[in-house]
C-alpha cells in the first residue's frame, strides 16, 4: 500500500462509525488529540532509532506515517500538497532549501 491509498482508507474509514472504526474515532476526539498521537509515534520512532531496534522502527514508522495522514485529513490538507511541497524542494539541495528558507525568514 501506498501512502495515497492509505490516504484513499482512511477518507472512507473517516465516515464510519467511530465504534467500528480507530481513524473515526480519532477525527472524532478532535485535531489535538491525533496531534497528540502523532507527537507520541514520533516519539517512540525516535526512541526505536536511537536504540538501533531495527523492527520496532518499522513499526512504529508506520503508526507515525498513519498518525500523520489522520493529522493532515483532520486539519484538512490533502496528501498532495505535502507531496508538492517536496517535489518543489527537489529542484535545490537540502541545505540550499534550508538556506533560501532562512533568508525569507529575514
Ligand atoms: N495503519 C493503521 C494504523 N496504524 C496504527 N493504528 C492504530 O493506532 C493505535 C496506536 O496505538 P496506541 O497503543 O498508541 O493507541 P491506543 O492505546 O489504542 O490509543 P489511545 O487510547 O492512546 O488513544 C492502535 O490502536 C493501532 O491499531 C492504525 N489504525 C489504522 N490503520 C489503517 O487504517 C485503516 C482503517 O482503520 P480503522 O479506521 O480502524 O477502520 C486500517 O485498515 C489500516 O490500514
Amino acid at each position: 500500500m501506498n501512502l495515497e491509498e492509505l490516504e484513499a482508507r482512511l477518507a472512507e474509514r473517516a465516515a464510519a462509525s467511530p465504534e467500528d472504526s480507530y481513524t473515526a474515532q480519532l477525527i472524532a476526539r478532535g485535531i489535538g488529540k491525533a496531534a497528540q498521537k502523532l507527537g507520541e509515534e514520533a516519539v517512540e520512532a525516535v526512541i526505536a532509532a536511537v536504540t538501533g531496534d531495527r523492527e520496532e522502527l518499522v513499526k512504529e514508522s508506520a503508526d507515525l506515517l498513519y498518525h500523520l495522514l489522520v493529522v493532515l485529513r483532520a486539519a484538512g490538507v490533502p496528501l498532495a500538497a505535502v507531496m508538492d511541497e517536496l517535489d518543489a524542494r527537489t529542484a535545490s539541495s537540502g541545505l540550499a532549501e534550508k538556506a533560501a528558507r532562512r533568508e525569507k525568514r529575514r
